[in-house]
């Protein structure tokens, strides 16, 4: 066995239940027939078709009982009866064409609107739920869900009706035939049902526990595959490709012997029905042998029943196949419905403000928030920042700068106390309008697939090309952006990744300037960029700070120095705030982690090499 594993599969499952507050093992049949709901029509078709096949299939015994019994007598050969069966037999195998491609239409008629409709779910709900769900949650996890297990509903919700009408239909109907011919045939053949009922609920409850087995370990194995695919480059950084690919490995371990476990459990039952099949068999064939002998039953009676017991028989053994389509697919539906059913943290009130515009007075207002329970990061802080002003946050990593940032945005929720803005707790706005009012430039700025004006155009879907290149003129960014190898119309890459830091961070200044938000929030970046690119950077943030409440998540000197006011943040509180010039005064924290900075600057001008930026600030303070 492979020594690498992740963590333990239960505790995985166990994390989405408490997130979305109920349990797993809940019957989801009751809530997969909606789904097929606004499919009836389709449906019903492929119902109907099914009918009309089961009646043709039918009606060959009974031709070839007719040809048998009334057809070759001894008198001699009825030729007219004789050709109307034949073409009867052929008109039955023209209707099993015919419809047979018209019922696969009906159907993928409706898989499409139910697995599209399914899809769009899932999909709008995943990016309806909080950002602290994705904190928990292996992306793997969602995308199996969102592409694998409802791929495995197909088949159980589409085809699995239909089917299973149409095997019970045989059952019922063949049964009914047998009786009328001789119900001793019947009574022969019904020992064997009361067997068969029985190992079929147990197999459903066997093969349902393995097949949920199944789709959590191949959710484990996606997990980490896309968890590798995001952190390539830390892997190859740190050498782990080995350890890395073992840990994959042991994850398809434990996949595939779940699935052979599986699939060995499903497997006794179709040796078991086929068993059943030759018991019934024979057993008809004793009956019926004797009714012959008495002269009870005709030849072509026999022939028939022989049919009949085939008809009755067949479609116990498709319901093997049918238990394990549902199994398979019950498994898949929990886990969908697990995640439909997580209900989003963070989530706009009935009455929720949208209001067109905002001063952009920001307070937190004795905010204590932690990521954890019992783990506070913010300690009771409060801090005003007035319209048009700008605030630089400075202070050790790790004591909760960009937590602030958080709080503002309303990824998350304060514990206590309140953030407002313009007076108003934050949670009273509706998402989308507090989020239209705070633009936000992190320093790992990401970029969406496409050229660098879709990227612009995402701040303002109905401007020309002319208006955006000006707004990237205003700020500065046009020398930067114009000399990329195809200008404005160059291919960012996924996530932005085909352009420097510094050109990804100034896409995202005039996104930010083109939205013209009341409130910036901003997070400097802490590596280093040339210094032109920094001029520009900084020039960029003077134009886009202007007129507008801006909290400066600061590294760079120049910044802070800029800054309206400076707020050091140690342990989730308030150290010190002021300006610059009456925190030096002050002599306090914030004179020394200047006065690091300044040493670690002055080290840094001696030993750097003509053009290099100066260090930030975050460097020399950590
Ligand atoms: N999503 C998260 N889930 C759990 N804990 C978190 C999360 N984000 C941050 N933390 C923890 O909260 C604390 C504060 O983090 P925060 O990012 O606010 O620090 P910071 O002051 O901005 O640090 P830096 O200067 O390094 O960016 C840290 O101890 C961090 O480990």
């Amino acid at each position: 066995m492979n020594g690498f594993r992740g963590d333990s599969a239960l505790s995985d499952i166990e994390l989405e239940e408490t997130l979305s507050k109920r349990s797993l093992n809940q019957s989801v049949v009751s809530r997969l027939l909606p789904l097929i709901a606004p499919v009836w029509r389709p449906i019903a078709a492929v119902i109907g078709i099914e009918l009309v096949q089961v009646l043709a299939i039918f009606a060959r015994p009974l031709l070839i009982g007719l040809v048998i019994d009334r057809g070759l007598r001894q008198a001699g050969v009825d030729a007219p009866l004789i050709a109307w069966a034949c073409a009867g037999l052929a008109a039955t195998w023209g209707i099993r064409f015919a419809l047979g491609g018209l019922s696969q239409y009906c159907a993928g008629l409706a898989a499409i609107r139910v697995l599209n409709d399914l899809r769009t779910r899932v999909f709008a709900h995943v990016q309806r739920l909080s950002v602290g769900y994705f904190d928990r949650t292996k992306a793997g996890r969602i995308i199996a869900r969102a592409d694998r297990d409802l791929d495995t509903l197909e088949p159980l919700l589409i085809q699995g009706p239909p089917e299973f009408l149409s095997a019970v239909l045989r059952l019922c109907l063949s049964g009914f035939l047998l009786w009328l011919i001789a119900p001793a045939l019947l009574a022969g053949l019904a020992a064997v049902v009361p067997v068969l009922v029985a190992a079929t609920f147990l197999f459903k409850r066997v093969a349902q526990r393995s097949w949920a087995s199944v789709a959590e370990n191949r959710s484990r194995f996606t997990a980490h595959l896309v968890e590798t695919v995001a952190a390539v480059r830390l892997i190859k950084q740190s050498g782990r490709d080995r350890e890395n690919l073992a840990k994959y490995q042991g994850l398809l371990e434990d996949f595939n012997s779940s699935l052979i476990f599986g699939s060995v459990r499903s497997g006794w039952f179709a040796p078991f029905t086929g068993l059943l099949t030759t018991a019934g068999l024979a057993l008809t064939l004793v009956v019926g042998g004797r009714g012959l002998a008495l002269g009870t039953l005709t030849l072509g009676e026999l022939t028939q029943s022989l049919f009949y017991v085939f008809l009755f028989l067949a479609p116990l053994q498709e319901f093997s196949d049918l238990f394990e389509r549902f199994a398979n697919g019950t498994a898949c539906a929990q886990r969908i419905f697990l995640l439909l059913d997580t209900e989003p943290e963070i989530a706009d009130a009935p009455d929720a403000l949208i209001p067109p515009l905002v001063e952009g007075r920001i307070e937190f207002r004795d905010v204590s928030f932690g990521y954890r329970p019992g783990q506070p990061v913010i300690r009771g802080l409060s801090l005003t920042i007035e319209p048009g002003e700008v605030l630089a946050i400075v202070g050790p990593t790790g004591h909760g700068k960009s937590t602030l940032v958080q709080l503002l945005t309303r990824f998350y929720d304060v514990d206590e106390g309140a953030v407002l803005l313009d007076g108003q707790d934050i949670r009273s706005f509706a998402e989308r309008s507090l989020r239209s009012h705070i633009g936000v430039v992190l320093q790992d700025n990401v970029l969406f697939g496409g050229t660098v004006l879709d990227n612009l155009r995402l701040a303002r879907p109905d401007a020309s090309d002319e208006h955006l290149v000006t707004a990237s003129e205003h700020i500065g960014a046009h020398d930067v952006l114009s000399a990329l190898p195809h200008g404005y119309a160059t291919q960012v890459g996924p996530l932005g990744s085909q352009l420097s830091q510094g050109q990804r961070q100034l896409v995202c200044l005039v996104r930010a300037y083109l939205a013209d938000p009341s409130v910036l929030v901003l997070d400097e970046a802490t590596s280093a960029v040339d210094v032109s690119t920094e001029r520009r950077i900084q020039q960029a943030l003077r134009v886009l700070c202007e007129g507008r409440t801006a909290l400066i998540i600061a590294h760079r000197l120049e910044t802070i120095r800029s800054a309206h006011r400076i707020a050091v943040i140690e342990n989730g509180q308030v150290a010190e705030i002021g300006n610059h010039a009456a925190l030096i005064a002050r002599g306090g924290h914030y004179a020394a982690l200047h006065a690091s900075y300044e040493q670690a600057a002055g080290l840094d001008r001696t030993n750097a090499a003509p053009g290099e930026p100066l260090p930030a600030i975050a460097n020399a303070a950590s």
